[in-house]
């Protein structure tokens, strides 16, 4: 607070030197003589007067020959000055009735006062902008070699092969450009919590060698406006400085999250941060080396904007492990760690169903504490058994990661029945995973089943895509029984009810509703929906027969991809594909 005594002390010694002047020139200045009109009249003709003064106001001043100073009334009249000059008397005109001296002090003072503001105010804006932008400057941590490579990740081989593709990218991005490829600027990874995504982002820069600048979205969430607009500014600033650099920013959906149009309670301060966000992210070349990787555990949440070209146009899932990750991960933690030759990895992997990375990793370490504690040679099952409960005690949803067994064998079965379905019917559609894994939508388990691009759907497709629906079900009942079905068709019979409405009511594939558009003819009267839902049932229940007699057909089928997956969780297309080549070398013998 140095600089406040300053100007405190340069105000004092101002107002001190004005009040001396005020003093002298009160002091010094000679007495003046007030005179009456006739007076002054009669002096003039006694030609006593050297000059007159005159202005607006009611007073007028002048001077006698022998200098001393008088003043009178200011009679104010037309042609005052000419009988004045005709008498010889020297006449001044002043606009007031300061006197230059005055008049110099005056401006003096308004001076040293203006300066003296200006600098206090230059002075408190330059505090506020230079504490502004120790907020608005984020804090990033920065890591340069750390040792985190893609080998300290194991499983989500896809993403990491995904990111891999990066690291040149990162190093010699002039390449890339010269034939024009559009390389990334953004990617985001999603998946739930724990399952290394800021791992992925970490190993992408020490194996590019650059720098790594990490940041939260929710640094960026801030009650002051502008200041999450700022901070973004701030990070790309920092890492255009850094050259090539991974910029990696966790819980994006905090700043990304879709935007309310026209509702309310949309934040106008969210807005610009995330405006600040895709104004940067478009303002740099992708030639430039920097990659944006972003991370959240809720894709569907993120505004579209985000997600458009040039900004995180790649998405990569990051899913929970399956058996074969979970062991690799398990065999990862485990190397520098002294295990009991009789600890099976793989049993352990196969209790874990549902245990992330980083629950694993926790795993293993509260094993090795216990251990420890008790000085013990190695470490046990008995350790880990331990460790086990340490570790989903602080779950909230303890069944999720201990889910009953029973489930995972309806979860398998339904999968299983929505697989074979598919390549039975529809063989040239891509069946690329079916998994009991639930993905971040939380689905039980899920097939992923790609149709061909096409523009038109046939009446046939869409039969199918309605029986490959139920197949999930069918084989629930086949299995288990009628009476223990499950809720986890409900997506499904949704999507099968949907596609059978549209054949009916829009594409005139009903014979007895005939070739009309439903809705046009009837609007939404009760009685005509009644009839449509009568069809509608009708009809269901003949596709879900005929699906029904087709899984009976190839129910080893259905348990040989069905055990398969309880076994190893994911399987891919190819070893689908070889369960059915084994089964039809089955039959043939
Ligand atoms: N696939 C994996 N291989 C090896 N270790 C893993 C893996 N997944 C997670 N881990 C372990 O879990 C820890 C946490 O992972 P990380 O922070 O990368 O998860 P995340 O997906 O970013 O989580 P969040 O969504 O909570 O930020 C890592 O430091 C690592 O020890
Ligand atoms: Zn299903």
């Amino acid at each position: 607070m140095n600089k406040n005594r300053i100007v405190i002390i340069l105000i004092s010694v101002v107002f001190l030197l004005l009040t001396i002047t005020f003093i002298f020139s009160m002091k010094f200045k000679k007495p003046v003589l007030q005179i009456s009109y006739i007076e002054f009249m009669e002096k003039v003709d006694n030609k006593q007067i050297k000059s007159v003064s005159i202005s607006d106001s009611a007073q007028l001043k002048g001077e006698f020959k022998d200098g001393e100073q008088f003043i009178t009334d200011n009679p104010r009249i037309d042609g005052f000055k000419e009988s004045m000059l005709v008498k010889n008397i020297e006449v001044k005109e002043s606009s007031d009735q300061y006197s230059p001296g005055q008049l110099a002090l005056a401006i003096v003072a308004i001076g040293a006062f203006a300066g003296v503001a200006i600098y206090l105010s230059k002075n408190n804006s330059q505090q506020v902008s230079k504490e502004y932008d120790k907020m608005s400057n984020i804090e990033i941590s920065t890591e340069k070699d750390s040792n985190i490579r893609f080998s300290n990740i194991a499983g989500n081989e896809e993403a990491k092969e995904n990111i891999m593709e990066l690291v040149d990218f990162i190093k010699n991005p002039q390449k890339y450009e010269r034939y024009g490829a559009r390389m990334p600027k953004g990617i985001i990874l999603y998946g739930p919590p724990g399952t290394g995504k800021t791992l992925m982002a970490k190993a992408l820069a020490s194996e590019a060698g650059v720098d790594f600048l990490a940041v939260s979205g929710s640094d960026f969430v801030q009650i002051y406006a502008g200041l999450g607009a700022g901070r973004i500014r701030s990070l790309f600033k920092k890492a255009k400085e850094k050259g090539k650099c991974v910029i990696f920013i966790d819980e994006i959906d905090a700043i990304g999250k879709k935007r309310d149009r026209g509702g309310l309670g949309g934040s106008d301060e969210s807005d610009r941060t995330l405006n600040a966000l895709l104004t940067e992210m478009s303002g740099f070349k992708g030639s430039e080396g920097i990659v944006v990787i972003a991370a959240t555990n809720r894709l569907d949440t993120l505004d579209e904007a985000l997600l458009r070209p040039g900004r995180f146009d790649r998405q990569i899932e990051i899913g929970l492990p399956d058996l074969n990750a979970r062991h690799e991960i398990l065999k990862l933690y485990s190397k520098d760690r002294p295990i009991a030759v009789s600890l099976s990895l793989r049993g352990i992997a196969e209790q874990t169903v549902y245990f992330s990375g980083a629950k694993l990793e926790n795993l293993m370490n509260e094993a090795a504490i216990n251990a420890a504690r008790e000085n013990a040679e190695a470490i046990t099952a008995l350790h880990i058994d331990k460790a086990f409960y340490t570790v989903i005690a602080g779950d909230e949803k303890k069944d999720r990661s201990n889910i009953r067994n029973i489930d995972r064998r309806i979860t398998a079965y339904h999968e299983a029945g929505h697989a074979v379905v598919t390549k039975l019917l529809c063989p040239e559609n891509k069946v690329t995973k079916v998994t009991i894994i639930p993905s971040t939508k939380g689905a039980g388990g899920f097939s992923m089943n790609i149709p061909p691009d096409k523009m038109y759907n046939t009446k046939k497709e869409m039969i199918n895509n309605i029986k490959i629906a139920l197949a999930g079900r069918i084989v629930e009942e086949l299995i288990f029984g009628a009476d223990n079905v499950t809720t986890g068709a409900s997506n499904d019979i949704q999507k099968a009810t949907e596609i059978l409405v549209a054949m009916i009511k829009q594409f005139g594939m009903s014979e007895e509703i005939g070739m009309i558009n439903y809705d046009i003819l009837f609007g939404h009267q009760g009685s005509a929906d009644r009839k449509l839902a009568e069809i509608t049932r009708n009809e269901m229940q003949r596709l879900y027969d005929e699906t029904k007699l087709l899984i009976e057909n190839n129910r080893e089928l259905v348990y040989s991809i069905a055990e398969n997956l309880l076994d190893k969780e994911t399987l891919n297309e190819e070893e689908i594909d070889k369960c059915i080549e084994n089964m039809w070398q089955k039959a043939l013998n």
